[in-house]
């Protein structure tokens, strides 16, 4: 084993010398400034460096309950740990704070498998912020804020998880008591998924249909206890329980719960948006989508503390393992190549990178969007709204499936190793695949974003003076714009993105009309349509996010070097996307049959230009080695000792030889059993 390590530890080191730019200023770049970069180190230490909040058994050898038990054990000391930072520390925002260590990765240092309280913060916070009254924010908030009380958000039933509208949990008003009977009629209407509900939370945030002097006015939401603040023991008619294992999470504890005619005070209706009066009149608000704004919420930060955050962890690992890792023949006779040297290597690798910088730059856009539109909203002014929720649906959705696949490219990319736990690719894999499904399963997400875009492109002449800037690109469209030169520029491959996007929707809205004039029902007619309108979805968030990365690139304020890689990391991205749909783009932009050669062999050029600086980039992600937590990806290099440490770290190596063999194995091989 004398000298693989450092093998390993000069081939990585080689990859830093050769780097063209400052990780460093890349780094501050990532962060969005030096001082964010500070303070976020300054968490970090503060953090990692307690013994107790580290574990020396690895997760995966916990029974479950066993890790249900771990799990809230450090999170105790981890929320504890984030109050007393907060108490002594106000240079840093409590936002910022939770936001590193719950989205930023930091906490999966800690839990990797996810914190049952994770909910409570993202989740039931927001939705009493987004729905409540003053008096109602004043009082769960500073309750749940304080952690008198430990919350979550239980909409999902057994029945119904996209349909909302179809929730069966009925919350029934007696004007004679002045309170609510929640009741759960049937199986499919128990609550089931919602995380830290099993044991963990004693409140919830819960969705009901909401029925009121013998009208059903919709789902709402209501603030009910669901166990005793002292003994914790389920309150009468509350039925609950955990969901059992998962693919990941496993630590999260999500649970299920029914009611059996449950009564609660008028009072924990949220009522900022809609109302009920004491005598049980009903008073609605200027828009019923207003109930949905904590999904926007979460969408939105799912975009970057999910999605980026996770594929960048990927692709850090799988690129320094890639650095080491040497096998096969470039040409014969001559040593073994880093792997990192094949192109098709490259191809797995570099793609990934500029996808978690170019979700990056979307997701700040969105950020700054959904702060926007909700200080607009509070002033009654609802005219973004659609917007907002038209782009977090598609970037929720294409960041998370882009990630997905990715992610899994990048464990290929790491061939047997990658299997292996001690990799971090199951985690990474488990806990970033959930969020296709969560906050919005991703092709009704794509649904919901086509519907605002075949509305628009109905719309476009008449609205083309008031349209909004992400939709600018459907009133420019001239068909005969496809006959323009094709060059490769990068506002030529960002007009290409356009064109097939607004070619696409025009041909979907066509489609729809068509079937509709053969007879169909308008229904009908989009769901025949629905596979295409998926894809006019994606079609209009990948022009979106290559316009913003462009723009990204071209404001940043960063030295020539560290643009330069942006510029290379932005053309990959789209030359990347432009190849894997290359038929949309003969079809409905100016790219012709004879112009593919050349997009390929820049696609080589970009691959050849991005190979030295890539351990450089990914450095540049700083993740601490106990937030990548990987055999594979650690920042010496030293990846077989690693792995082998790792594996000597099963229970079933403690000792030579297990008792199975005397109680089975043995009798078997004797013929004795
Ligand atoms: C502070 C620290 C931060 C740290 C960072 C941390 C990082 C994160 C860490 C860890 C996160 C893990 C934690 C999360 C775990 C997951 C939680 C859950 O999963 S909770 C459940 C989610 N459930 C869904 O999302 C259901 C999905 N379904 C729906 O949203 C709806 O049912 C939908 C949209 C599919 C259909 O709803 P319809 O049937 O009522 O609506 P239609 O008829 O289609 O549309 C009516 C109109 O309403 C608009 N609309 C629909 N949704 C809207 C919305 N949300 N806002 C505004 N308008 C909306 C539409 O655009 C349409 O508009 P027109 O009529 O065309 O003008
Ligand atoms: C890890 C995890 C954590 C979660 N945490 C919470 C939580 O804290 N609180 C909570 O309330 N919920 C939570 N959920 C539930 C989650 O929000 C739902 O699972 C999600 O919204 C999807 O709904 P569903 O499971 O009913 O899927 P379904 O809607 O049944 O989807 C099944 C299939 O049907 C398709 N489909 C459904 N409707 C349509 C349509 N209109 N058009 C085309 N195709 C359609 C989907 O595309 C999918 O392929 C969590 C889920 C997971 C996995």
């Amino acid at each position: 084993m004398v000298g693989i390590s450092d093998k390993c530890t000069e081939d990585i080191a080689r990859e830093r010398k050769k780097c063209s730019f400052s990780s460093t200023e890349l780094t501050h770049f990532w962060d969005g400034g030096v001082e964010l970069t500070k303070r976020r180190k300054l968490l970090e230490n503060y953090f990692l460096s307690d013994p107790e909040l580290k574990s020396s058994v690895p997760l995966e050898y916990l029974s479950h309950k066993e890790k249900y038990e771990r799990s809230i054990k450090l999170s105790c000391l981890f929320f504890k740990k984030i109050s007393n930072w907060l108490e002594h520390n106000d240079t840093i925002s409590a936002m910022e704070v939770y936001q590193s260590v719950l989205g930023g990765s930091l906490g999966s240092a800690v839990l990797k498998d996810g914190f049952p309280f994770a909910v409570h913060y993202v989740m039931f916070i927001p939705t009493i912020i987004g729905q409540g009254t003053m008096a109602q924010q004043a009082h769960w908030i500073s309750r749940a804020w304080n952690l008198e009380i430990m919350c979550t958000y239980a909409q999902t039933e057994l029945g119904h998880g996209t349909f909302i509208r179809g929730l069966e949990t009925t919350s029934t008003y007696d004007p004679d008591t002045e309170e609510f009977v929640l009741h759960s009629p049937t199986l499919t209407s128990y609550k089931w998924w919602p995380g830290g509900l099993g044991h963990t939370c004693n409140y919830a945030v819960v969705l009901a249909q909401l029925y009121t002097k013998g009208q059903c006015h919709g789902i709402h939401p209501f603030v009910v206890q669901l166990r005793d603040e002292e003994t914790w023991m389920p309150l009468p008619g509350i039925k609950i329980g955990e969901i059992g294992c998962k693919l990941g999470f496993n630590t999260v504890n999500n649970g299920y719960l029914g009611f059996d005619h449950v009564r609660i005070p008028r009072d924990r209706l949220l009522m900022k948006n809609n109302k009920v009066l004491k005598d049980g009149t009903y008073v609605k608000s200027q828009n019923d989508k207003l109930t949905y704004g904590t999904m926007i919420f979460v969408r939105v930060i799912v975009v970057r503390g999910v999605a980026a955050s996770n594929l960048a962890k990927a692709v850090t690992i799988a690129t320094r393992y890639s650095a080491v890792r040497r096998q096969s023949e470039l040409k014969p006779g001559e040593p073994e190549p880093q792997i990192m040297e094949f192109q098709t290597q490259q191809y797995k690798l570099f793609p990934a990178i500029a996808t978690v910088f170019a979700i990056k730059s979307s997701a700040t856009w969105l950020w700054d969007v959904y702060n926007s539109v909700t200080k607009d909203l509070d002033q009654g002014d609802l005219d973004k709204l659609p917007e907002l929720h038209a782009m977090a649906c598609c970037l929720k959705a294409i960041s998370t499936s882009d990630a997905n696949q990715m992610i899994e490219t990048c464990r290929f990319a790491c061939g047997g190793h990658g299997y292996m736990t001690s990799s971090n690719f199951p985690t990474i894999y488990s806990s970033l695949t959930a969020a296709v499904t969560y906050e919005g399963e991703n092709t009704v997400l794509l649904l919901q974003t086509a519907r605002y875009l075949v509305k628009a492109w109905s719309q476009r002449d008449v609205t083309s003076a008031t349209i909004t800037a992400t939709l600018k690109y459907l009133s420019d469209f001239r068909p005969s714009d496809i006959y323009q030169p094709w060059s490769l520029t990068m506002s030529n491959l960002a007009e290409a993105f356009r064109l097939v996007a607004a070619g696409k929707i025009k041909y979907c809205s066509e489609h729809i009309d068509y079937l509709i004039q053969k007879g169909y029902t308008s229904e009908d007619a989009w769901n025949a349509t629905s596979i295409q309108l998926t894809q006019i979805a994606e079609a209009h968030c990948r022009a979106f996010i290559v316009d913003t990365f462009v723009k990204e690139t071209e404001v940043a304020v960063v030295s020539e070097p560290v643009r330069k890689v942006l510029v290379q990391l932005c053309e990959l991205y789209s030359v990347y996307w432009l190849l894997k749909n290359v038929g949309d783009f003969l079809v409905y932009s100016h790219l012709k049959i004879s112009d593919v050669d050349a997009v390929n062999e820049r696609l080589a050029e970009l691959l050849a230009a991005i190979r030295p600086n890539a351990v450089g980039i990914v450095d540049s992600f700083d993740f601490h080695d106990d937030i990548l937590d990987s055999a594979l990806g650690a920042y010496d290099g030293r990846v077989y000792e690693r792995i082998f440490e790792a594996a000597n770290k099963s229970p079933l190596n403690a000792e030579p030889v297990n008792e199975s063999f005397h109680k089975y194995l043995k009798p078997f091989l004797k013929g004795q059993m």
